[in-house]
Formats: C-alpha cells, sequence, structure tokens
C-alpha cells in the first residue's frame, strides 16, 4: 500500500449523513462516476458551511462506526472512505445496515485525492498506520485511532510494538485525545493520538482521584473485558464463534500493549513513574467493554472522598456521568452511545476500594471520542453528532 497519489480519482463531493436518502430523487443526481452532486462548500467552521471529511478504514468495525455517528453531524459531510480489501465495492456490500444512505463508494488509499478534503478519520490497523498519514497532504486535520501516534516515548513503543517508529516527527506534533483531560490541546492540534478503548476506560476514573492524590500511585490493579469488536473486522482464528462464545479468554497477560499508554497517562496526573497490574480478557458480546479497577487510598482517604472528587471532575462533563452511589455501571448501560459510567465502592480490604468503569469500545474507546476530538478541531461543539442515548436492553 503507498502513500497518497494526486493524479487519482478526485471525489468533489461530499455527503450529508444528516438527511436519509430521497429515494427515487437522489439518484438522479448523480453524475457519470456515480457521484451525488450537493453543493457543500469546504470547511470553514466558523461559517455555515460543511467540514469535508475522509474516513480512512471505512470496511472496518471502527469505520463504520464514525459513519454511522455522522448520520446525525449537521456538519460533516463524507466526501471519501476508503479500505485495502475491499476497495472497489459499495458501502452497502461491506455494511448493510449503511446501504439507505447515499455514500461514496470504497477507493483505495492510493486513489484518494484529499485536496478537497478538510479532515480524515484514520481507523487503520496500527503499524501501518504511521506510513500513511506521513504521507498525507498537510493541510489535512486528523483524528488517528490507531495505537501509532499514543506513546511520546519512542524507545517504548519499539519495546512495546516490536519496530522502530517510522514517523518519528509526526509523533512529536500529536496530541494524546482523551477529551476530556486534554481538551485546550487538542482545540489546537492538527493530528490527535485517538486513546486505546482499555486506556480511555481506565484513565477516566483513575485521571482525577492521582490528580488530587486521592490514591496511592504503587498497587493499581485492572481488571478489564472487552467485546468482541475490540478486535476489529479482520478474520482471526481466536475470534471464531467457536473459540468465543460461551466462554472467557484472558490474552495479553502482563504484556498487554495498552499497559504503557495506561502508565504514560497515569504517569502525567501523578507527575512520578506509574505502574499497573493489567489484564484484559475477551468476552463474548459484540460491544462493550468494563474495566473494575483496585486501588489503594491514600492514609486517612475514604471511599465517599473518591466518590466526591469523581462527583466534582466530571460535574460540568456530559459524556462521564459518575452513578448514584451504590448503583453499578453495565456495559448494557452505555451501547451504542458516548457515555462512560463510572462508580466506586469500598472494598472489604481496608484501605482499598474497588472502581468500576464502563464504554462502548467502538464509540467512547474509538469512533465517538474521535468525533468529539474532531468538533473540537474544526471549532463545534463536542457533543456535535453525539447525543445518541444508548441502546437499551
Ligand atoms: N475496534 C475497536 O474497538 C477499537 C479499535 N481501535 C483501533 O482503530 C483502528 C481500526 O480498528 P478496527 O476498525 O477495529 O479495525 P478493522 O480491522 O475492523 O478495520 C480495518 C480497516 O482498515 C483497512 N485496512 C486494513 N489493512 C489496511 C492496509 N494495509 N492499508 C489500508 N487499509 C487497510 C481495512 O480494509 P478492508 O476491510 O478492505 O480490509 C478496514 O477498512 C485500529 O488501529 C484499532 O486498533 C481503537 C479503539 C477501539
Ligand atoms: C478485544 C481486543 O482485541 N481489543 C484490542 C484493543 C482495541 C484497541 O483499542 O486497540 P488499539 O490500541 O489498537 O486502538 C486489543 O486488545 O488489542
Amino acid at each position: 500500500m503507498s502513500a497518497v497519489s494526486s493524479s487519482s480519482l478526485c471525489l468533489h463531493t461530499a455527503h450529508f449523513w444528516n438527511k436519509p436518502k430521497e429515494f427515487g430523487r437522489g439518484r438522479k443526481q448523480q453524475d457519470k462516476k456515480g457521484i451525488v452532486k450537493c453543493s457543500i462548500k469546504s470547511g470553514n467552521p466558523s461559517s455555515q458551511n460543511a467540514v469535508r471529511v475522509g474516513v480512512l478504514g471505512a470496511s472496518g468495525y471502527t469505520g463504520s462506526e464514525v459513519l454511522r455517528l455522522l448520520a446525525n453531524h449537521p456538519q460533516f459531510g463524507i466526501a471519501l472512505m476508503t479500505a485495502d480489501r475491499k476497495a472497489g465495492q459499495p458501502i452497502s456490500s461491506a455494511f448493510p445496515h449503511l446501504s439507505t444512505r447515499d455514500l461514496p463508494d470504497l477507493i483505495a488509499i492510493k486513489d484518494a485525492n484529499f485536496s478537497d478534503v478538510d479532515a480524515v478519520f484514520c481507523c487503520l490497523p496500527h503499524g501501518t498506520t504511521q506510513e500513511i498519514i506521513k504521507g498525507l497532504p498537510n493541510h489535512l486535520k486528523i483524528v488517528d485511532l490507531s495505537a501509532d501516534f499514543r506513546l511520546k516515548d519512542l524507545s517504548e513503543y519499539e519495546e512495546w510494538y516490536g519496530q522502530p517508529h517510522r514517523a518519528p516527527d509526526l509523533q512529536k506534533e500529536a496530541v494524546y485525545g482523551l477529551t476530556e483531560v486534554s481538551r485546550e490541546e487538542i482545540k489546537n492540534a492538527r493530528l490527535v493520538a485517538n486513546p486505546g478503548c482499555y486506556p480511555t476506560s481506565v484513565q477516566l476514573p483513575l485521571v482525577p482521584l492521582i490528580k488530587a492524590s486521592l490514591v496511592e500511585i504503587k498497587n493499581i490493579i485492572i481488571d478489564a473485558k472487552s467485546g468482541v469488536s475490540g478486535a476489529g473486522r479482520s478474520p482471526k482464528e481466536n475470534l471464531l464463534f467457536t473459540e468465543v462464545t460461551e466462554g472467557l479468554n484472558s490474552y495479553g497477560v502482563t504484556r498487554h500493549r495498552h499497559v504503557p499508554e495506561i502508565e504514560q497517562g497515569l504517569a502525567d496526573a501523578a507527575g512520578s513513574k506509574v505502574t499497573v497490574s493489567f489484564t484484559p480478557h475477551l468476552i463474548p458480546m459484540s460491544r462493550g467493554m468494563q474495566s473494575t479497577i483496585y486501588v489503594e487510598m491514600a492514609p486517612g482517604v475514604r471511599t465517599e472522598d473518591l466518590y466526591q472528587q469523581l462527583k466534582l471532575s466530571y460535574e460540568d462533563e456530559e459524556f462521564v456521568v459518575v452513578l448514584e452511589n451504590g448503583a453499578i455501571p453495565r456495559t448494557h448501560s452505555v451501547k451504542g452511545s458516548n457515555y462512560c459510567l463510572i462508580n466506586v465502592f469500598p472494598d472489604r480490604i481496608p484501605g482499598r476500594a474497588i472502581i468500576i468503569s464502563v464504554i462502548d469500545n467502538l464509540v467512547k474507546g474509538a469512533s465517538g471520542q474521535a468525533l468529539q476530538n474532531l468538533n473540537l478541531i474544526m471549532g463545534f461543539p463536542e457533543n456535535l453528532g453525539l447525543q445518541y442515548l444508548p441502546l437499551f436492553p
């Protein structure tokens, strides 16, 4: 796969997701290449014009989730969508659930012309993403959902990802996009490294508690569980129905690549090195993630203090909700939404507390947070296109 070609297919139109397809009319508006004509000017966020967005990796789970979320976005129009194996196909063959809207066909990245695009969501596998982003034109705002630009320390990147970083200069420029923590930096970023799903579910509860010195930064134990969509759409033997259903699979024990990402975020909050025990598990459900976090409280601190601090930290946040005392956060309560639900409980072991945090791995853990970040970059209200209630049951 190569970097972007400028002599390639040019898509001069953006597709507005906020209107359902007009059956019988929409098709008539297509030109010979099947491109739907819409009179949408490109990206001046301060005016009423639409921002023209590209989705790289639109045939994957996070890419399709970006498309679903953009359906309710009044300002972002979809200008182009890429795939690898599925390049050349209409989106309806990759994702029948998206076939009720007029969208561009999937194309290879090498055939994409970004001259008329303002911003991209990069929903590609980690490792290959850095080369692709390196080849993108400078005018683009980029929210990268992969892990490629998350670790500031390049030697740590090499240690955990097993290869030297191939775009170190871009790495220096990237802003880590945990929205509630780095909002102001994100607003001015060109390249945002969207956090991993597990790190999002862990950092949202722990960062305010560590910043307030309410928990000890040693002895943090994280027991985390993810639905299978967290592993992406490419076929893998360990993701077969027979391997996953009716079972619980731990993986990456002691060496999951989200360990350094979590430790980096917690160290920033603490101002000193933090080491965590982190064990992820695959559970037989499509989407959803829970992190159960065991912490030791600072001397004299009570569980109630942790609870009040979390309440205070997130009282003005729309998407992070600290539940009422004693209520259990459940993955069912966040499915399809951008919410993170948190609560804290006293442990039977004196001086310790148990924190439970749940998110939808594909929304707050990926595409929803990415949209939150692009809204910020483009100067729009952060919640635009994200006010979905969870799907329950
Ligand atoms: N799934 C999740 O819950 C989360 C995922 N992430 C990260 O987001 C990124 C995307 O994940 P996800 O959507 O799950 O992955 P998928 O495997 O579902 O999708 C990957 C996408 O990238 C395309 N692709 C694969 N290889 C290449 C290549 N060499 N060149 C160009 N395009 C390529 C695929 O095209 P095709 O289908 O045609 O092969 C597909 O569109 C990953 O980095 C992942 O780690 C982050 C947070 C959560
Ligand atoms: C269930 C499952 O396999 N989950 C993925 C995490 C998904 C994610 O956030 O990955 P990135 O860091 O690549 O963005 C994993 O454990 O690798």
